[in-house]
């Protein structure tokens, strides 16, 4: 069990609500389940001698109108209960959750077709529909029960859609997607944790619900006659109101116990769901960002990636004809101010574009080969590589590092579990992180947010990858933090011949490790130089006005300055 879900469960367990909801309930289980062995009496044979008889030895709780004994349909009529809800429930969760999951997770067709469905179905009123289906199937309450877990369906289906919608966009699934992972273990492992607790929440608020409908059913006489339960209890009962009103008790009791204990404990649940979450934000936030790069590229047969004319649209054009070349070895720096499409255009050599972008490119080589964007996927995490913004954003908070860092070589690399083990440790001590064996077995939440980016570090070069993206790899780090990462991107691009391209805002950052710098304003690259060539010579006013406005305090060195 994970460290959350253990925290979850001991938060729950620290809940009084929760302990007592828990154990009416499973006291009601328990009994139930036990029937035949607590109850001496057959609970459908009617003794005519004892009808309405008082409690007595013979029978506990008295016998009810036809003189059957109330204790043993007490507990016979919680079978059917508590049988009747779970078969409701098993059919929404069946349909709600595989439906809502791929609906939230691929959008497109599926999603507005099982969409228009659910709110078909959610207009519809159930009991009319309830009533008609025990009209036709006769008193078949678990076809009815079938029934309702189909009309519920849309509710479950709505909630894991809404929860996967917005873990969809979370960044570390995309830097699931990033390091090569396919969609169903992206799901498994990402996306299905999440939706649990919030189907598990809904699952006991409908238990409730669907022990009233049917006791509702049952209580107008349109349950099995020949199976007892706590509705047909209160139809007798209700029928001798004035001669024995306490045998409205005991069905009473029953009903309005079970279901607020599961509501209560729904209650519980998100509320424990709740405080968990807050233990586990403990991440960083924020940044600012702006670049990327090119106008006329050169070709010189040494390029790792070359795009020509891409181009990124929403409701407007972002990206207008961005071409740029990175060779093997080389730092591309993309720079720019905020907004003026760096990020997309990283995102769109990527291929994590949201499933609303229209992107286009007239060309896209990658070492040597034309590249469709259908194969872009095949090569991230193996041989295109990503660093993002925000390292605690881009690790599953549910997952200890060493498994998030193991996962792609094992499947990239093929190797062994113990292989991967020892190359991620060795590549944490790589990335200068002092106590490897401890932060393997940690959890995000656990280390610092330079730790973490140097753990993302490690992750993206982990299966030797011939191109970096970077995206303002050290802006949600401490300053003093900044220049050691820096200092270990470029240490290991350099020893690894890797081609990089850094997307920053920051001219400093450029002058530190870039080779070419390409200027991006409003979705175009206006201007591609070598680094030092550029910031002795800018050519467009507006490289100028951002050389001005950055260098204004401190004029940054160039890493061939201090070469010199
Ligand atoms: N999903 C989207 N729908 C519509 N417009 C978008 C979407 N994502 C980004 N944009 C727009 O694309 C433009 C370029 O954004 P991008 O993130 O690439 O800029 P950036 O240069 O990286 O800036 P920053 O450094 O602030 O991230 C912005 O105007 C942004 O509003």
């Amino acid at each position: 069990m994970s460290e959350r879900r253990q925290g979850l469960t001991r938060r729950l367990l620290r809940d009084p609500v929760a302990i007592v909801c828990l154990a009416v309930l499973g006291l009601i289980v328990l009994a139930s389940v036990l029937a035949p062995l607590l109850a001496s009496h057959d609970p459908n044979t009617s003794s005519l001698q004892d009808t309405l008889a008082p409690p007595s030895g013979d029978h506990p709780l008295g016998a009810d109108g036809v003189g059957r004994d109330v204790l043993a349909r007490l507990l016979y009529g919680g079978r059917t209960s508590l049988l009747g809800a779970l078969v409701a429930v098993a059919v929404a969760v069946a349909l709600g959750v595989p439906t809502g999951l791929i609906a939230g997770y691929y959008r497109r067709g599926f999603d507005a077709v099982a969409s228009w469905t659910a709110n078909l179905l959610m207009a519809i009123p159930a009991i009319v529909v309830l009533l008609v289906v025990l009209a036709v199937v006769g008193q078949n309450m678990y076809l009815a029960m079938v029934v309702f877990g189909l009309l519920m369906a849309p509710g479950v289906y709505r909630l894991i859609r809404a929860s996967v919608t917005s873990v969809r966009e979370e960044l570390y699934v995309d830097a699931a997607r990033v390091s090569g992972l396919g969609d169903a273990r992206i799901m498994r492992r990402h996306i299905l944790p999440v939706v649990i607790a919030p189907t598990v929440i809904q699952a006991a608020q409908m238990f409730g619900l669907a022990i009233v409908i049917q006791s509702g059913l049952e209580f107008l006489g349109l349950g099995s006659a020949s199976e007892a339960s706590w509705g047909a209890m209160l139809n007798d009962a209700f029928a001798n109101i004035y001669t024995k009103p306490i045998l409205l008790l005991w069905p009473g009791l029953a009903v309005a116990l079970t279901v607020a204990a599961f509501g209560l404990l729904g209650n519980a649940l998100r509320d424990a769901l709740n405080g968990s979450r807050r233990a586990s934000n403990k991440a960083p936030a924020p940044t600012t960002p702006a670049a990327m790069a090119g106008p006329a590229i050169h070709i010189d047969g040494d390029e790792l990636l070359v795009v020509r004319d891409l181009r990124v649209a929403y409701d407007q054009e972002v990206v207008g004809g961005v071409s740029l070349a990175v060779r093997r070895g080389e730092v591309l720096g993309l720079v720019g101010e905020s907004g003026s499409g760096k990020t997309q255009t990283a995102f769109a050599i990527l291929g994590l574009l949201p499933p609303e972008a229209r992107v286009s490119s007239g060309q896209l080589l990658f070492d040597g080969q034309q590249l469709s964007r259908a194969a872009v996927p095949k090569l991230r995490g193996r041989r295109i590589a990503y660093v993002p913004q925000e390292p605690m954003s881009n690790l599953d908070p549910s997952f200890r590092i060493g498994a998030q860092l193991t996962e792609p070589m094992r499947r990239h690399l093929k190797l062994s579990r113990a292989a991967a083990r020892r190359k991620a440790l060795d590549l944490l001590a790589r990335v200068g992180i002092e106590d490897p064996e401890r932060v393997y077995s940690s959890y995000p939440h656990q280390i610092s947010g330079g730790m973490a980016q140097r753990v993302l570090i490690a992750g993206a070069v982990s299966c030797d990858p011939d191109l970096l993206i970077a995206d303002e790899p050290t802006t949600a780090l401490d300053v003093t933090v900044q220049a050691e990462v820096l200092d270990l991107m470029r240490s290991l691009q350099s020893e690894r011949r890797m081609g990089m391209i850094l997307v920053t805002h920051n001219f400093g950052v450029v002058a530190d490790i870039c080779d070419r710098v390409a200027v991006m304003q409003t979705g175009q690259i206006v201007e591609s130089a070598p680094v030092a060539e550029l910031f002795a010579n800018p050519q467009h006013p507006y490289t100028r006005m951002l050389l001005d406005s950055t260098l204004e305090d401190s004029a940054p060195r160039t890493r061939q300055e201090e070469m010199a």
